[in-house]
């Protein structure tokens, strides 16, 4: 059965021209960074209660209504002295939105790929949404892998090696998340943010987050981005 649909998240602050610049640089320590991240993944993995999560710190449990088309929010991070606006874009995950989501990839500095950890197929399809995003992000786009509701132990189908395993073999991130618990959510976003900083800017080699969390993986991409 097609799940119920809902409005998609209100935006707080319209996108500015000046946002497809990803790097802006007013003086040293003293930088303004926009990053465009997209969520991506199949209907009902979790995008959007991520999305929530990190940027209200809540859960909204219920049941559940897919987002209709794409929307965004804009939340500021600090980064070791960057700060950096995340400007977050919550896609639809259902096929019939896919064309319109398409259009938003090309754009997008760091790609956020979620599967379900209790949902096998999500799991599946990771292959295929790995080739659309090679196929219409950017090249050097930060792409990292999900393994979201890592809080349900009991539904597991997907084993956390599993997603590791795949992860490897991408050359992409990879973390378990909970978008109930908030388990690494605010890693997930720290960690893009912080290696879209590092092929920005020169920075010290081990930047403190401003968060209390762990790192599960230390990101396995570097280098420069030849962003403009
Ligand atoms: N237990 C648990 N439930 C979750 C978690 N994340 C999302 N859910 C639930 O899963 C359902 C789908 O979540 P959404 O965030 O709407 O999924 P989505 O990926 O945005 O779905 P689309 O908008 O259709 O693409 C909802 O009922 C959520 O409450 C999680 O980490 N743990």
């Amino acid at each position: 059965m097609e799940p119920e649909t809902r409005e998609e998240p209100e935006a707080r602050d319209e996108p500015e021209a000046g946002d497809e610049q990803s790097c802006t640089v007013y003086g040293l320590y003293d930088q303004d960074l926009t990053h465009k991240t997209i969520l991506v993944g199949d209907s009902g993995v979790g995008k959007t209660s991520l999305l929530v999560q990190f940027d209200q710190g809540k859960f909204i449990p219920g049941s559940f209504s897919a987002t209709v088309g794409i929307g965004f929010t804009n939340k500021v991070v600090t980064v070791g002295e960057v700060k950096v606006k995340l400007q977050i874009w919550d896609t639809a995950g259902q096929e019939r939105f896919r064309s319109v989501t398409h259009a938003y990839y090309r754009d997008a500095h760091a790609l956020l790929l979620l599967y379900d950890i209790t949902n096998k197929s999500s799991f599946d399809n990771i292959r295929a949404w790995l080739t659309e995003i090679h196929e219409y992000a950017q090249s050097d786009a930060v792409i990292m892998l999900l393994g979201n509701k890592a809080d349900m132990s009991s539904g597991r189908v997907i084993k956390r090696e599993d997603g590791e395993r795949l992860a490897r073999e991408y050359g992409v991130i990879f973390m378990e998340t909970s978008a109930k618990t908030g388990v690494n959510v605010d890693l997930a976003f720290m960690t893009a943010a912080k290696e879209l900083i590092g092929r920005c800017l020169e920075l010290p080699k081990e930047p403190k987050f401003q968060i209390n969390d762990i790192i599960e993986q230390k990101p396995q991409k570097s280098g420069c981005c030849g962003f403009t």
